[in-house]
Protein backbone atom coordinates (compact mmCIF):
# COMPACT_ATOMS: atom_id res chain seq x y z
CA UNK A 1 0.00 0.00 0.00
CA UNK A 2 1.30 3.54 -0.65
CA UNK A 3 2.27 5.07 2.39
CA UNK A 4 2.51 8.44 0.40
CA UNK A 5 1.09 9.29 -2.82
CA UNK A 6 1.64 12.92 -4.74
CA UNK A 7 -1.01 13.64 -7.56
CA UNK A 8 0.07 16.25 -9.36
CA UNK A 9 1.72 18.05 -6.77
CA UNK A 10 2.61 21.62 -7.47
CA UNK A 11 4.51 24.33 -5.29
CA UNK A 12 4.27 27.67 -6.46
CA UNK A 13 5.92 30.84 -5.14
CA UNK A 14 5.24 34.18 -6.22
CA UNK A 15 7.12 37.47 -6.57
CA UNK A 16 5.68 40.14 -7.97
CA UNK A 17 5.05 39.06 -11.64
CA UNK A 18 7.76 36.19 -11.18
CA UNK A 19 6.79 32.98 -10.70
CA UNK A 20 8.93 30.20 -9.36
CA UNK A 21 7.53 26.52 -9.76
CA UNK A 22 9.70 24.07 -6.51
CA UNK A 23 7.27 21.71 -7.76
CA UNK A 24 6.14 21.24 -10.85
CA UNK A 25 3.31 18.88 -10.94
CA UNK A 26 5.16 16.08 -9.60
CA UNK A 27 3.64 12.63 -9.08
CA UNK A 28 4.86 9.59 -7.19
CA UNK A 29 3.99 6.72 -4.83
CA UNK A 30 6.01 5.61 -1.37
CA UNK A 31 5.41 1.99 -0.41
CA UNK A 32 4.79 1.81 3.79
CA UNK A 33 7.97 0.98 4.85
CA UNK A 34 10.07 1.65 2.02
CA UNK A 35 13.81 3.78 2.16
CA UNK A 36 13.37 6.19 0.13
CA UNK A 37 16.19 8.67 -1.35
CA UNK A 38 15.43 11.96 -3.37
CA UNK A 39 17.88 13.08 -5.30
CA UNK A 40 18.32 16.34 -6.43
CA UNK A 41 20.77 19.56 -7.06
CA UNK A 42 20.37 22.68 -5.11
CA UNK A 43 17.19 24.39 -5.98
CA UNK A 44 15.44 20.84 -7.09
CA UNK A 45 12.72 20.79 -5.03
CA UNK A 46 13.64 18.68 -2.41
CA UNK A 47 13.53 20.60 0.77
CA UNK A 48 9.92 22.06 -0.29
CA UNK A 49 8.89 18.34 -1.00
CA UNK A 50 9.78 17.14 2.67
CA UNK A 51 8.00 20.87 4.37
CA UNK A 52 5.21 19.94 2.44
CA UNK A 53 5.18 15.76 3.40
CA UNK A 54 5.85 17.23 7.05
CA UNK A 55 2.98 19.63 7.01
CA UNK A 56 4.98 22.58 7.33
CA UNK A 57 4.03 24.01 4.42
CA UNK A 58 1.05 23.10 1.88
CA UNK A 59 0.89 22.57 -2.01
CA UNK A 60 -0.41 25.68 -4.37
CA UNK A 61 -2.15 22.71 -6.33
CA UNK A 62 -2.45 18.99 -6.97
CA UNK A 63 -2.52 16.92 -3.73
CA UNK A 64 -0.42 14.85 -1.36
CA UNK A 65 -2.45 11.68 0.14
CA UNK A 66 -0.77 10.49 3.71
CA UNK A 67 -2.54 7.27 4.43
CA UNK A 68 -5.21 8.26 1.65
CA UNK A 69 -5.56 11.14 3.60
CA UNK A 70 -5.55 14.19 1.64
CA UNK A 71 -2.82 16.48 3.46
CA UNK A 72 -4.88 19.70 1.77
CA UNK A 73 -7.92 18.78 3.19
CA UNK A 74 -6.17 19.04 7.18
CA UNK A 75 -7.35 21.83 9.05
CA UNK A 76 -4.94 23.57 11.21
CA UNK A 77 -5.62 21.41 14.22
CA UNK A 78 -5.70 18.08 12.25
CA UNK A 79 -2.09 19.22 10.87
CA UNK A 80 -0.39 20.13 13.95
CA UNK A 81 -1.49 16.36 15.33
CA UNK A 82 -0.06 14.82 12.26
CA UNK A 83 3.59 16.67 12.80
CA UNK A 84 3.38 15.35 16.37
CA UNK A 85 2.16 12.01 15.69
CA UNK A 86 2.98 10.71 12.81
CA UNK A 87 6.69 12.69 11.21
CA UNK A 88 9.73 12.47 12.76
CA UNK A 89 12.16 15.01 11.17
CA UNK A 90 16.04 14.77 11.28
CA UNK A 91 17.63 18.08 10.01
CA UNK A 92 21.39 18.36 8.49
CA UNK A 93 22.65 20.47 11.10
CA UNK A 94 20.18 18.37 14.06
CA UNK A 95 18.71 21.62 15.34
CA UNK A 96 19.32 19.94 18.93
CA UNK A 97 18.55 22.31 22.14
CA UNK A 98 22.26 23.43 23.50
CA UNK A 99 20.88 24.15 26.76
CA UNK A 100 19.58 20.92 27.30
CA UNK A 101 21.20 17.50 28.15
CA UNK A 102 21.03 14.69 25.64
CA UNK A 103 18.49 12.97 27.49
CA UNK A 104 16.42 16.39 28.09
CA UNK A 105 16.26 16.87 24.48
CA UNK A 106 14.51 13.45 24.16
CA UNK A 107 12.37 13.31 27.21
CA UNK A 108 11.07 16.87 25.45
CA UNK A 109 8.96 14.83 22.92
CA UNK A 110 6.22 14.20 25.73
CA UNK A 111 4.92 17.43 25.66
CA UNK A 112 4.82 17.31 22.19
CA UNK A 113 3.17 13.15 22.41
CA UNK A 114 1.80 11.46 25.10
CA UNK A 115 2.69 7.34 24.20
CA UNK A 116 6.37 8.08 23.44
CA UNK A 117 9.32 5.21 23.88
CA UNK A 118 11.06 5.34 26.41
CA UNK A 119 13.82 7.85 25.81
CA UNK A 120 16.83 6.10 28.09
CA UNK A 121 16.11 2.50 25.54
CA UNK A 122 16.36 4.42 22.37
CA UNK A 123 19.77 6.57 23.43
CA UNK A 124 21.17 3.57 24.38
CA UNK A 125 19.87 1.78 20.67
CA UNK A 126 21.87 4.23 19.10
CA UNK A 127 24.72 4.09 21.04
CA UNK A 128 24.42 7.29 23.64
CA UNK A 129 24.09 5.55 26.76
CA UNK A 130 27.25 7.08 28.37
CA UNK A 131 26.44 10.77 27.20
CA UNK A 132 22.88 11.13 28.84
CA UNK A 133 24.23 14.05 30.76
CA UNK A 134 26.09 16.20 28.24
CA UNK A 135 25.02 18.96 26.23
CA UNK A 136 24.99 18.91 22.17
CA UNK A 137 28.28 21.19 22.30
CA UNK A 138 30.14 18.26 24.12
CA UNK A 139 29.49 16.12 21.61
CA UNK A 140 30.74 15.16 17.93
CA UNK A 141 28.75 16.06 15.06
CA UNK A 142 28.14 12.64 14.29
CA UNK A 143 27.35 11.62 17.85
CA UNK A 144 24.58 14.93 17.46
CA UNK A 145 22.98 13.29 14.54
CA UNK A 146 22.71 10.25 16.30
CA UNK A 147 20.55 12.30 19.37
CA UNK A 148 18.38 13.53 16.63
CA UNK A 149 17.89 10.58 14.85
CA UNK A 150 16.85 9.05 18.91
CA UNK A 151 14.60 12.57 18.79
CA UNK A 152 13.05 11.34 15.89
CA UNK A 153 12.47 8.00 16.76
CA UNK A 154 11.20 8.16 20.39
CA UNK A 155 7.79 9.88 18.89
CA UNK A 156 7.16 6.51 17.01
CA UNK A 157 5.64 8.21 13.80
CA UNK A 158 5.09 6.69 10.68
CA UNK A 159 6.92 8.69 8.82
CA UNK A 160 10.79 9.68 8.97
CA UNK A 161 11.81 12.67 6.86
CA UNK A 162 15.34 13.27 6.47
CA UNK A 163 16.65 16.40 5.22
CA UNK A 164 20.52 16.02 4.44
CA UNK A 165 21.24 13.88 6.89
CA UNK A 166 24.86 13.46 6.47
CA UNK A 167 25.39 17.04 4.67
CA UNK A 168 27.62 18.17 7.55
CA UNK A 169 29.33 14.84 8.21
CA UNK A 170 32.74 13.05 7.33
CA UNK A 171 32.42 10.22 4.95
CA UNK A 172 32.68 7.63 7.51
CA UNK A 173 30.78 9.11 10.17
CA UNK A 174 28.02 10.16 7.28
CA UNK A 175 27.88 6.27 6.38
CA UNK A 176 27.53 5.00 10.29
CA UNK A 177 24.56 7.72 10.23
CA UNK A 178 22.68 6.05 7.31
CA UNK A 179 23.06 3.03 8.69
CA UNK A 180 21.51 3.49 11.48
CA UNK A 181 18.82 5.76 9.75
CA UNK A 182 18.04 2.50 8.27
CA UNK A 183 18.32 0.01 10.79
CA UNK A 184 15.96 1.78 13.08
CA UNK A 185 13.30 2.26 10.41
CA UNK A 186 13.58 -1.43 9.82
CA UNK A 187 13.53 -2.85 13.40
CA UNK A 188 10.42 0.15 14.20
CA UNK A 189 8.99 -0.43 11.15
CA UNK A 190 9.05 3.19 9.72
CA UNK A 191 9.06 4.36 6.12
CA UNK A 192 11.80 6.43 5.46
CA UNK A 193 12.53 9.55 3.27
CA UNK A 194 16.12 10.92 2.92
CA UNK A 195 16.54 14.05 1.00
CA UNK A 196 19.98 14.50 -0.23
CA UNK A 197 22.14 15.97 -3.70
CA UNK A 198 24.69 13.05 -3.22
CA UNK A 199 24.04 10.93 -5.22
CA UNK A 200 26.13 7.82 -3.76
CA UNK A 201 23.63 7.62 -1.19
CA UNK A 202 20.76 6.63 -3.31
CA UNK A 203 22.50 3.27 -4.39
CA UNK A 204 21.70 2.28 -0.88
CA UNK A 205 17.60 3.16 -1.05
CA UNK A 206 14.03 1.09 -1.85
CA UNK A 207 13.07 3.56 -4.46
CA UNK A 208 14.89 6.66 -6.03
CA UNK A 209 13.33 9.55 -7.17
CA UNK A 210 15.00 12.60 -9.03
CA UNK A 211 14.67 16.08 -8.94
CA UNK A 212 15.14 18.44 -11.60
CA UNK A 213 13.78 21.77 -11.35
CA UNK A 214 10.95 20.64 -9.47
CA UNK A 215 9.99 17.83 -11.91
CA UNK A 216 10.74 14.12 -11.74
CA UNK A 217 13.06 13.57 -14.23
CA UNK A 218 13.16 9.83 -12.42
CA UNK A 219 11.59 7.65 -10.14
CA UNK A 220 12.41 3.99 -10.00
CA UNK A 221 12.82 1.18 -7.63
CA UNK A 222 16.52 -0.12 -6.92
CA UNK A 223 16.05 -3.50 -7.96
CA UNK A 224 19.42 -4.32 -5.96
CA UNK A 225 20.38 -1.61 -2.99
CA UNK A 226 23.79 -1.59 -1.94
CA UNK A 227 24.80 -2.51 1.78
CA UNK A 228 25.71 0.76 3.07
CA UNK A 229 28.78 -0.67 4.45
CA UNK A 230 30.08 -0.97 0.46
CA UNK A 231 29.50 2.65 0.69
CA UNK A 232 31.43 5.30 0.48
CA UNK A 233 31.75 8.99 -0.86
N1 LIG B 1 9.97 30.87 0.31
C1 LIG B 1 10.35 30.89 -0.95
N2 LIG B 1 10.06 31.93 -1.76
C2 LIG B 1 10.42 31.94 -3.06
N3 LIG B 1 11.10 30.93 -3.67
C3 LIG B 1 11.42 29.88 -2.91
C4 LIG B 1 11.07 29.79 -1.53
N4 LIG B 1 11.53 28.59 -1.05
C5 LIG B 1 12.13 27.97 -2.08
N5 LIG B 1 12.07 28.74 -3.19
C6 LIG B 1 12.60 28.39 -4.52
O1 LIG B 1 12.09 27.10 -4.85
C7 LIG B 1 13.09 26.33 -5.51
C8 LIG B 1 13.30 25.03 -4.78
O2 LIG B 1 13.90 25.31 -3.52
P1 LIG B 1 14.26 24.17 -2.46
O3 LIG B 1 14.83 24.84 -1.25
O4 LIG B 1 13.09 23.28 -2.27
O5 LIG B 1 15.38 23.36 -3.24
P2 LIG B 1 16.39 22.27 -2.69
O6 LIG B 1 16.44 21.20 -3.72
O7 LIG B 1 16.02 21.85 -1.31
O8 LIG B 1 17.76 23.04 -2.66
P3 LIG B 1 18.98 22.94 -1.60
O9 LIG B 1 19.62 21.58 -1.84
O10 LIG B 1 19.89 24.07 -2.01
O11 LIG B 1 18.43 23.10 -0.22
C9 LIG B 1 14.32 27.22 -5.60
O12 LIG B 1 14.34 27.85 -6.87
C10 LIG B 1 14.11 28.23 -4.51
O13 LIG B 1 14.74 29.45 -4.80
Amino acid sequence: MSIILAKNATKMYQSGARQTFALNEISFGIEDGEFVVILGQSGAGKSTLLNILGGIDCLSSGEIFVNNIPLSKMKENELARYRANDIGFIFQFYNLIPTLTVYENIALMKDIKDDILDPAAILDRVGLKQHLKKFPSQLSGGEQQRVSIARAIVKNPEILLCDEPTGALDSETGCMVMQLIQDVCREYHKTAVVVTHNANIAKVADRVIRLKNGRISDAAVNEKPMSIKELEW
